[in-house]
């Protein structure tokens, strides 16, 4: 199994690359944030519970997240590995990660992030909230949350992986298939 965790700020490009990386690696592709999203859509228990603070740009507790996301993981026990988009995005939530993997025998092999400045993502996320209907991309105080969110409380994971020398980034700038085909030279090198 080689699980890859895709990390940068909201709007980096995380979910556009998961799509070409699923396909060429044959991985399982799990958002967080579009769980979350099916759940608000299909207002389930656990959509009633984040609703609040997706909609406000806040993190989801880590205990419910967390969560959630083994029990997607576990949905797929035959895959060649995973591709997580929006998880870990707290030191406890990577923590945690770090020691589910191993109880089904796996590790992270790398993060790899997605870089770029914040002016040009959030001029990016408000034009994605005119036709995404994501309320969370409509209104700039919102956006702006998302990033002192990011700061605080994700950012530091760059520091934690570095630490386990599993950190990659590469420049999220540029046209969809230049930046797939600089994260698939960081992934046929691991
Ligand atoms: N790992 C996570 N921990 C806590 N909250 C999360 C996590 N992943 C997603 N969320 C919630 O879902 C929202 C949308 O996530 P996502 O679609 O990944 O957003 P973005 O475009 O901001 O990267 C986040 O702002 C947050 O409220």
């Amino acid at each position: 199994m080689i699980n890859i965790v895709l990390f940068g700020k909201p709007g980096a490009g995380k979910g556009t690359q998961a799509e070409f990386l699923k396909e060429k690696y044959k991985l399982t592709h799990i958002s967080t944030g579009d769980v979350f999203r099916y759940n608000l859509k299909n207002d389930t228990p656990l959509g009633k519970e984040a609703r609040v603070y997706m909609d406000a740009g806040d993190l989801v507790p880590d205990e419910l997240t967390t969560k959630m996301l083994i029990d997607e993981v576990n949905k797929h026990p035959e895959t060649n590995g995973i591709l997580f988009d929006g998880y870990p995005r707290t030191i406890s939530q990577a923590e945690a990660l770090d020691a589910f993997l191993p109880t089904i025998g796996s590790k992270v092999a790398a993060t790899i992030a997605l870089e770029a400045d914040d002016e040009i993502l959030v001029t990016r996320l408000l034009e994605r909230g005119k036709t995404s209907g994501r309320i969370d991309d409509q209104d700039e105080d919102k956006i702006r949350n998302r990033y002192q969110e990011y700061n605080e409380k994700t950012a530091p994971l760059m520091g934690y992986y570095k630490e386990q020398g599993k950190f990659y980034a590469v420049n999220g700038i540029g046209s969809i298939q230049e930046i797939t085909e600089r994260l698939t030279a960081v992934i046929d090198n691991l």
